[in-house]
């Protein structure tokens, strides 16, 4: 694919990210973003290049459209373009806007985007290791009210991105790859003490990632120093949750910082909780569900769209 270099969109620890222009005329509408790694980093993005091939027409994930090596050893990894950024860049923007975190009844609906995510990946035998805002990318969505909130503004949507530390369940219980998984403020105790990773360490970020949403401030924001952060986790502290947040949100939270993970619910079990089963963001969930089960063409289990036929659909503009 010949392709013409935009605007560069962040900087990741693997490379950076830019706009990629298609070169044909004809696809030039259809931006996408290319993640470049540094040279030393090629092997990971390699890796999470076949990651990604995995989750190829999985509603809430990041679609990869092309990826390969380039000049220098580098790699290039073409992605479907987050117009609208990070689920960081929508809390800062509530926090200018505002002065506060996202509404409680929009951070329902976003949980529940991101816990469908989860549940596809765990249910695909992987960890993510690495939830947080800025791993969250969001697209353009739809207006509030079809979630059936009043207000004129629009609810995003959301996928998972950033699998550059995610890894296989399969390893885990061989105990190979627990080593250097997540980032700090988001890390739960069990990785802490001894760094096991199971996917309740997605759970316990999932959890990190909410209260951010809802306050605006990263987690344990009272602490500046790193070490003091790890030294509550591993004492089995948990984030504070604001006072003014309701009954059902609270019991959500307390139930994602189970302080043993085994007692930490599965994606599944918070998907049936009240806190983003019961009204707002309920029906159309359940609509965007009934769609995408329709547009899945045959495949091979797990694999819904092939990846070709995803990259034809992407570049023709059509909803993939
Ligand atoms: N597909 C995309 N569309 C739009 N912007 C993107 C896309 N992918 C990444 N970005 C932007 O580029 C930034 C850096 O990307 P990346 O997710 O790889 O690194 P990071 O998560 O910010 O940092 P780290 O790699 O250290 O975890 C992101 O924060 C996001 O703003």
């Amino acid at each position: 694919m010949e392709w013409d270099r935009g605007m560069r969109l962040g900087k990741g620890s693997f490379g950076e990210v830019f706009i990629a222009i298609p070169k044909d005329p004809e696809s030039r509408k259809n931006k996408m973003a290319v993640k470049t790694s540094s040279e030393d980093r090629a092997e990971s993005l390699s890796v999470e290049h076949q990651i990604l091939r995995k989750f190829l027409g999985t509603p809430g994930i990041i679609q990869c459209l092309d990826g390969g090596p380039s000049e220098k050893r580098t790699y290039n990894l073409f992605l479907e373009y987050a117009s609208e950024g990070s689920l960081s860049d929508l809390i800062s923007k509530y926090g200018e806007e505002e002065g506060t975190g996202i509404p409680e009844n929009h951070v329902r609906v976003y949980t529940r985007m991101i816990l469908q995510a989860l549940s596809s990946i765990h249910s695909l035998g992987y960890v993510h290791c690495d939830i947080k805002p800025r791993n969250i990318l969001a697209f353009p969505g739809s207006p509030a009210s079809e979630y059936g909130i009043r207000g004129e503004e629009t609810i995003r949507e959301l996928k998972v991105a950033d699998f550059g530390l995610a890894v296989e369940t399969w390893k885990l219980i061989q105990g190979r790859g627990n080593k250097n998984r997540g980032t700090p403020r988001y890390v739960p105790p069990e990785v802490v003490v001894d760094g096991r990773v199971t996917p309740a360490m997605d759970i316990w970020a999932l959890g990190c990632t909410v209260l951010e949403m809802l306050t605006g401030e990263i987690p344990w924001t009272r602490l500046h120093d790193i070490e003091d952060v790890l030294m509550e986790v591993r004492e089995g502290c948990r984030p504070e949750f604001p006072g003014w947040l309701s009954v059902s949100g609270k019991d959500f939270l307390s139930k994602c910082f189970a302080k043993d993970y085994h007692r930490r619910p599965d994606a599944d079990s918070l998907l049936r909780h009240p806190f983003v089963s019961g009204g707002c963001g309920f029906q159309k969930t359940k609509v965007i569900e009934q769609v995408q089960q329709k547009q899945r063409l045959p495949g091979a289990a797990g694999f819904p769209l092939l990846p070709h036929e995803f990259c034809e659909r992407y570049r023709a503009g059509l909803q993939v």
